[in-house]
């Protein structure tokens, strides 16, 4: 039962504070259960104490035999470090989780003692709200109890995949930096309201509910979105005159290649970090 589990985040930025909040509304597992882990910035660390009531520690001064899952946290240009900094202070039966984009449990498992149980994880920051659409992938060693215990925890804070690593870099494109692209075109749409004299909050109120209500109708309807993208457009009418905007102005293109990109990058990341290895 993850209940009675102890979870370290290793990294305690606005990714592990989504999870953080995720697991806490859901009531999933207690405060007191909670460590979230930092090298520097102890202000921040005060601020997540102070919001969730989690306990928080320095690295240096983390307590290693407490915990049952690690889960790393940090940008993945520090993955490297962190993991060897673990590979000394890791106990077998312990998890190592991570959410670094382009880590992959290859690199986990080279970084770690033989036979360490390894889980990669790509959510994004609407675990904030328990609306994450997270991806689940398990390590060469990895028991599936310690799969499916993991898996509860990610439940806490939304939808969970499990996924073949190799579709992990474009899940990132998709899931991961997903968010980002809803919110780039929620700013466009908000801007053309205003422009338009309307009052910048209730626009924002106005285009929130329409993402989720399209959202909703994908979820409950057995149509793909391009059918219900049909039965908004009337001939001759708004959506239509729309649409053609959008695509004249190459808008499906600039989607299709915001997630190639992404995941692009993602699989670059892990390149560049093999580098690391090998040189270290
Ligand atoms: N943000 C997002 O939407 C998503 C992010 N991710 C992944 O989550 C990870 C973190 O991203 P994000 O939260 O945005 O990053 P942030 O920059 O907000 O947070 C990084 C945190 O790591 C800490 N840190 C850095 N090095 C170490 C270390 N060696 N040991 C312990 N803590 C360390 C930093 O604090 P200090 O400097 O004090 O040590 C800071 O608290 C990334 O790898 C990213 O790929 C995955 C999915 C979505
Ligand atoms: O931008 C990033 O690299 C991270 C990974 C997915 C979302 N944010």
């Amino acid at each position: 039962m993850i209940t009675n589990k102890t979870i370290a985040f290793i990294g305690a930025g606005s990714m592990a504070e989504a999870m953080i909040s995720g697991i806490l509304r859901s009531n999933k597992v207690p405060a007191a259960h909670i460590i979230a882990c930092n090298k520097y910035n102890s202000e921040r660390r005060t601020y997540l104490e102070n919001t969730y009531n989690i306990k928080t520690s320095p690295l240096e001064e983390l307590n290693y035999s407490e915990i049952d899952l690690f889960i790393l946290a940090m940008k993945p240009k520090d993955a490297a470090e962190s993991l060897s900094n673990l590979k000394d202070k890791v106990q077998p039966h312990q998890v190592v989780g991570s959410v670094l984009a382009g880590i992959s449990t290859t690199f986990m498992e080279e970084h770690l003692p033989s036979n360490q149980p390894v889980i990669r994880i790509m959510p994004n920051t609407s675990s904030m709200v328990e609306e994450s659409a997270t991806a689940l992938t398990a390590g060469k060693h990895t028991k599936m109890d310690d799969v499916l215990e993991v898996k509860e925890l990610l439940e806490s804070m939304g939808k969970v995949f499990l996924i073949e690593e190799d579709q992990m870099d474009i899940f990132t494109g998709i899931a991961g930096s997903g968010p980002a692209y809803f919110y780039y075109l929620m700013e466009h749409m908000e801007e053309a309201g205003t422009a338009e004299g309307m009052d910048s909050e209730l626009v924002r109120k106005i285009i929130a509910q329409t993402l989720l209500g399209a959202a909703k109708m994908i979820m409950n309807s057995e149509e793909g979105p391009g059918a219900l993208r049909e039965n908004v457009t009337s001939p001759n009418g708004t959506t239509a005159a729309g649409l053609a905007a959008l695509k004249n102005n190459g808008g499906g293109n600039a989607i299709a290649q915001a997630v190639n990109s992404a995941s692009k990058r993602s699989k670059e990341i892990s390149d560049e970090l093999k580098n690391v290895l090998v040189t270290s």
